[in-house]
C-alpha cells in the first residue's frame, strides 16, 4: 500500500496538471475534462462514502474516503485554489 500526506498528494497533483499526459494521468485528463465533470465526480464519490461507511467495512469506507479527497484535491487544482486557501476556513 502506498503511503503519502494530504500535502504530498496536493503537490503530485499540481505537478500532474501541469505536465502530466491526459493519456496515462488521471489527474491530467480530469483536468482537462474540466469542473462539470470533475465536480460530478466528487458527488458520485461522495455518495459511496456514505454507503461504505453505512453498509460496509471501515476499510472499504477508508478507501472511499481516500478517493473523494483525491477527487477534491482534483478540483482544488483545476480551479487553482491552494491549500492554504482552504485550511483558511476551518
Ligand atoms: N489517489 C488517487 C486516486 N484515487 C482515486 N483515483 C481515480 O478515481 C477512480 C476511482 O473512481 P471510480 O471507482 O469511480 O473509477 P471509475 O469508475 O473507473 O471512474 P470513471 O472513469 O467511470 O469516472 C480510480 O480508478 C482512479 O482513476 C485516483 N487516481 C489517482 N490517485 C493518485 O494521484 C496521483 C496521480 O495519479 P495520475 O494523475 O493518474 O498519474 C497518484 O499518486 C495516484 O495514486
Amino acid at each position: 500500500m502506498s503511503k503519502k500526506t494530504f500535502e504530498e498528494l496536493f503537490s503530485e497533483l499540481q505537478q500532474k496538471a501541469a505536465t502530466g499526459d491526459p493519456a496515462t494521468s488521471r489527474t491530467a485528463e480530469l483536468v482537462q475534462a474540466g469542473v462539470h465533470t470533475i465536480g460530478k465526480k466528487v458527488v458520485e464519490e461522495a455518495a459511496e462514502v456514505w454507503m461504505a461507511a453505512e453498509y460496509e467495512s471501515d476499510e472499504a469506507a477508508a478507501e472511499e474516503i481516500s478517493q473523494l479527497l483525491y477527487h477534491l484535491q482534483v478540483m482544488m487544482v483545476a480551479k487553482g485554489i491552494s491549500l492554504d486557501d482552504v485550511y483558511a476556513h476551518l
